[in-house]
């Protein structure tokens, strides 16, 4: 499987304020880069803490990418992937519409009436993991249903893990022209953290887009 993170964060590396609710970073440009990575893999993944902040929709915004997909046989929008170990994603939210398929990725901690009430919204659920999920385990498990290739949108939690558990290829972020700023702001990476082997990443392209730059990276094994 492959796996990429994108995300955008100010020059200090924050991905919102430390309201926690989302925030324009991007300009037009990068968020249509965005719609062009989306439109290039089989799942787009984001944490719970992302869902709750933004109740975000992570289908594709230009029809003719959609169109293209169709014509290749692949379904209009990626699928879209929650990781939610108590299944708290609201049943009621746009993650959760009919516009493309759903994936909630769940742990033995998510109670039975919230998991019900995930799969009457439409969404089916995977279970890996006793407490938090086990993200090799569930990304296996998207594999095997034809889910090849992850964009991994974030928060910072989400971020280190996947970062930490090696399960990423590659990773690009645009920097925009901002200081926002707090110590207590989610930045590109959040979770634990390291002490030592940090994780190390070659630069491939550096590009001026939207008055910040787009920076892509290779994460080395
Ligand atoms: N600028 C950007 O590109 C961008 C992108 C995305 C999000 N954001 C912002 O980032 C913020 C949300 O980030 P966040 O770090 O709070 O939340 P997050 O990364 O979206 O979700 C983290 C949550 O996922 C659950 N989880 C379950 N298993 C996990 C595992 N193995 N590893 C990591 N998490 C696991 C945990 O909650 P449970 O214990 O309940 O399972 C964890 O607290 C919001 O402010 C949003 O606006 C910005
Ligand atoms: N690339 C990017 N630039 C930003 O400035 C920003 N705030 C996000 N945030 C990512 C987060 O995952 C959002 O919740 C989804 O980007 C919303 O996706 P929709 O538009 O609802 O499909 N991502």
């Amino acid at each position: 499987m492959d796996v990429v993170i994108n995300a955008a964060m100010s020059v200090d590396g924050k991905l919102s304020s430390r309201r926690r609710e989302q925030i324009k970073i991007s300009g037009p440009e990068d968020f249509d880069r965005v719609d062009r990575i989306r439109a290039d893999v089989d799942g787009v993944v984001v944490g719970i803490g992302t869902v709750l902040a933004d109740n975000p929709h992570l289908t594709l915004d230009d029809p003719e990418r959609r169109q293209r997909r169709r014509d290749t046989g692949r379904s209009s929008d990626p699928a879209r992937v929650v990781v939610d170990s108590r299944g708290r994603t609201p049943p009621e939210g746009r993650i959760c519409d009919d516009a493309a398929e759903t994936y909630v990725l769940v742990s033995d901690a998510a109670p039975e009436e919230r998991r019900h009430a995930l799969r009457e919204a439409g969404a089916e659920l995977i279970v890996a993991g006793a407490q938090r999920v086990d993200l090799p385990m569930a990304f296996d498990q998207l594999e095997k249903r034809g889910i090849d290739r992850l964009l991994i949108e974030g928060g910072g939690e989400l971020i280190f893990s996947v970062i930490e558990t090696d399960l990423v290829d590659e990773l690009t972020v645009f920097v925009g022209s901002l200081v926002i700023g707090g110590r207590d702001a989610p930045t590109l990476a959040d979770g634990e953290g390291f002490v030592t082997n940090f994780s190390s990443l070659s630069l491939e392209t550096v590009e001026q887009v939207d008055g910040g730059v787009v920076l892509s990276y290779i994460v080395d094994d």
